[in-house]
């Protein structure tokens, strides 16, 4: 009979559980088939009370209780992180993962390493078993993936026993008499044991072999018999073999031994898996108690049994049968379906009274591992766990004795259990909510955080990069520079090249001009040898015919003077002194016969004037030095003053009005060698040029200046350096001659100087004519540089003091 709202007014707690002060009351005061719920010891307040608690509803009735246990691994030395936390509220556990947390409400949660065996069945399952020595049914279930710790929480190890021998020993109190006074409960007395295995949807009594059936006293067994197959009849197994006894020890050893048979298997989840569900049932008939203590087998899947062959997927699937149905049943009362699929498999059919009898109630133990590699199973067998916990016993339960007012009560029952399950949900939703906020709350701070930092980090990136792009700006213009000195000294080189190049072509174009010169010159002597032995000829022919007067070819005379007194082999300058006692009468002839003279000599034209003269010039490089070699007694003779030796140097070339040379004042001006101009000087170079152009046009001049010429002449005998020496006569040359230097005195006089190269003739007018020859890039300079002057000099004396009258 269900329980009348008065009898059930205490408030249930999170659980629905009725506290167990009332519970006790509840006992007292309803009928056998009242409805109640077992009592979990736990003193914890409850965490999660009903906010809306109906005033009218009646506490629901849930008839199905689940506790979790996380197992441990204390053999192992390198115990996994553990995936999973119970919560100081010891009634939900925390399952982490690497993407959040999630929480798991049960009726309570214990992990092994915390609570041991003994603990656990005390904090969780004894009160049951109390309620079973009362006449109750409980059923506890281990549930959960293979290898979770379901069939040690169930047998226990040899340090400690599971829960079927500690129930057994709490319902028969043997050996425990003290205790059993002190807490006033009295012992049962007698059970019924029956051991059922149900493997591949068949069901096999483990106390009986097929030598035979029905009851058998303690301490039969029979090792290798086969394994008898019972029938569901009912809600029962037919013909179950059951054992009996007072004595828990001796019935719990029976019970070990044939848990021996059941069919175990090695899998990749367990060494010793449980290939079967094992289902063991205590009766206490004096009472009308029963105990049914389930190990299911592990609620893997096909691939991570790694099963193969059709056989053992097979064998996996029909164990998953019982699991699956086990989960539809449970889906279904707690749905409140009309229709409850007990009879998919063999386990809910056995299990049928569990769920519909009033005084049935259930305890599924959880089983967990605290692996991660097993946290999937792990989170599906809390969901499930968690489902089955909030099963309500619905309407379609046939309730014994049922009155008319029954089922508004039931319905009332299942309203408000409902009622609190979604004011449960309720806050669990704004919890997630609130935790989803923060969530994104945070999400929002790291995001912006790695906003700013890509910022800074785009930033360092850019200054960096403009860093680099300097360093390569520098480098380029580096090496751009490094490649324009390279061209500019390739340049400069080849540059230099060409001149070196032009120099040396100049040079070697002058080397053959002097060739040219000494080949003139060796012609020249070569002629005039001739010339001097045509004229001893001639003498002699002449002194042999008489015909001819020496008076009367005064030229001839002076050349025949000249050679006849030479020493053979020595070159001598011609005397000019000999013009002297040229007849006037004759000397358009000599003339001319010079003019011819030179002309056979330099190989240019000879043009005559009568004022003017025009010089077989030669280049500016190249000068007539006045060096005349007379006799001294010659000289005595001519000359009566004697010019003092006199260097004359000039420091500034006159101008051109100034080439009325005045000899006083150019010997002033050479007061000293100190302050004689360097002969390379452009100035030296243009006076000597003038003093060419001054001395071959006043030769007549020059020839009645020769006493001065040849006192010249001593003084430049004198002198050690010859350069300078002809340097110093030359001067003396033009200096001495004031008057010769009017040739030039007239601007519009026209001087012509061949070229000695090309054999050309420059017309200068002026002497600013011979500037503008210099301007006009005359290598008169250059030229003059690089001609041995002083070797060409020696080479010509015959040339350097040629005067003419
Ligand atoms: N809490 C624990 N403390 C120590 N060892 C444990 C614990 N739980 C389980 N084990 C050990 O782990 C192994 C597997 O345990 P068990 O056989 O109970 O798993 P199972 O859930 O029954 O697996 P299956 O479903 O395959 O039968 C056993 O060797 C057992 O001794």
């Amino acid at each position: 009979m269900a329980p009348t709202p008065s009898s059930s007014s205490a408030k249930p707690n999170q659980f629905g559980f009725t506290p167990k002060s009332n519970q006790t009351h509840i006992r007292t005061t309803t009928t056998p088939q009242s409805k109640h719920r077992l009592n979990f010891t736990s003193t914890k307040p409850s965490p999660n009370p009903n906010p809306n608690p109906n005033p009218n509803s009646v506490p629901a009735d849930h008839p199905v209780e689940v506790v979790g246990r996380i197992r441990d691994y204390p053999d192992r030395k390198d115990k996994p992180v553990s995936a999973l936390q119970v919560n100081p509220d010891g009634r939900s556990v925390r399952v982490r993962t690497d993407i959040g947390y999630r929480d798991f409400t049960l009726d309570g949660v214990a992990s092994s390493e915390d609570q041991d065996l003994d603990e656990f069945y005390k904090n969780f399952v004894q009160s049951r078993i109390n309620g079973v020595k009362m006449g109750d049914k409980c059923t506890v279930m281990m549930y959960g993936p293979t290898g979770s710790g379901k069939s040690y929480t169930m047998f226990g190890s040899a340090k400690q026993q599971g829960i079927v021998y500690k129930s057994l020993r709490d319902i028969l109190r043997n050996g425990d008499e003290e205790e059993e006074e002190e807490v006033g409960e009295r012992k049962a007395g007698f059970v019924q044991v029956t051991v059922l295995e149900i493997y591949n949807e068949e069901i096999y009594d483990l106390l009986s072999t097929n030598s035979g059936n029905g009851g058998f006293s303690i301490g039969w067994s029979k090792a290798n018999a086969s394994k008898v197959k019972l029938e569901v009849m009912g809600k029962k197994a037919k013909n179950a073999t059951f054992i009996s006894g007072t004595e828990a020890g001796k019935i719990s050893k029976e019970i070990q031994k044939v848990e021996k048979r059941r069919i175990i298997k090695s899998t990749s989840c367990n060494e010793r898996s449980s290939r079967s569900h094992c289902m063991i049932i205590l009766d206490v008939p004096t009472v009308g108690g029963r105990l049914m203590l389930v190990d299911m087998a592990g609620s893997e899947n096909i691939e991570q049994a790694g099963q193969t062959g059709f056989e053992a997927k097979m064998q996996t699937a029909k164990i998953n049968q019982g699991n699956t149905a086990l989960k539809r049943v449970v889906e279904s009362i707690a749905n409140g379906d009309s229709h409850v699929p007990f009879r998919d498999s063999k386990l809910t059919m056995l299990l049928q009274d569990s769920f519909e009898d009033d005084k049935s109630k259930i305890l599924m133990i959880l089983c967990a591992s605290p692996d991660p590699k097993e946290m999937h199973k792990t989170i599906s067998t809390l969901e499930y766990g968690a489902k089955a916990k909030c099963i309500v016993r619905g309407p379609h339960t046939p309730i014994k004795g049922d009155d008319s007012s029954s089922s508004d009560v039931m319905l009332g029952s299942r309203i408000a259990a409902m009622d609190q399950f979604i004011s449960k949900l309720q806050m669990e939703n704004k919890i997630r909510e609130k935790e989803k906020n923060e969530a994104h709350k945070q999400l929002q701070k790291k995001e912006e955080e790695i906003a700013s930092l890509r910022a800074k980090l785009a930033e360092a990136e850019g200054k960096k990069s403009e860093e680099e792009i300097n360093v390569k700006v520098n480098d380029m213009l580096k090496r751009e520079l490094e490649k324009k000195i390279e061209e500019c000294q390739k340049m400069a080189d080849r540059v230099v090249e060409m001149e070196r190049k032009k120099m040396e072509q100049k040079i070697i174009q002058q080397q053959e001009e002097l060739e040219t010169l000494r080949r003139r010159l060796e012609e020249i002597e070569s002629e005039l040898t001739r010339s001097r032995e045509g004229k001893q000829n001639e003498n002699e022919s002449r002194n042999l015919s008489s015909s001819f007067s020496l008076e009367g070819n005064g030229f001839a005379k002076k050349l025949i003077d000249m050679y006849a007194d030479e020493d053979p082999g020595m070159e001598k300058s011609m005397d000019l002194d000999k013009s002297l006692d040229m007849e006037i009468g004759s000397k358009r002839e000599y003339q001319k016969a010079a003019n011819n003279s030179i002309q056979a000599i330099l190989g240019y034209p000879y043009i005559e004037n009568d004022e003017d003269v025009y010089v077989p010039g030669s280049t500016g490089k190249s000068y007539l030095s006045t060096v005349f070699e007379e006799d001294e007694e010659e000289v005595e003779e001519v000359q009566k003053d004697v010019i003092e030796e006199k260097m004359v140097c000039v420091t500034n070339p006159p101008p051109v009005s100034a080439f009325n040379l005045d000899i006083d004042s150019l010997s002033t001006a050479a007061g000293s060698e100190s302050e004689c101009v360097d002969p390379d000087t452009a100035s030296s170079r243009q006076l000597r040029i003038q003093n060419i152009f001054t001395l071959c046009g006043n030769y007549r001049e020059l020839s009645q200046q020769h006493t001065a010429l040849t006192a010249t002449n001593k003084s430049s005998e004198n002198c050690s350096d010859s350069k300078e020496t002809k340097q110093k006569t030359m001067n003396q040359v033009v200096c001495d001659s004031k008057e010769n230097c009017s040739p030039l005195r007239n601007s519009n006089d026209v001087v012509e100087v061949a070229d000695l190269s090309g054999g050309n003739k420059l017309p200068f007018t002026s002497l600013e004519n011979k500037v503008a020859m210099e301007n006009n890039k005359l290598p008169l300079t250059s030229l003059e540089n690089k001609l041995p002057f002083t070797s060409l000099e020696n080479k010509l004396p015959s040339l350097s003091a040629v005067s003419f009258d």
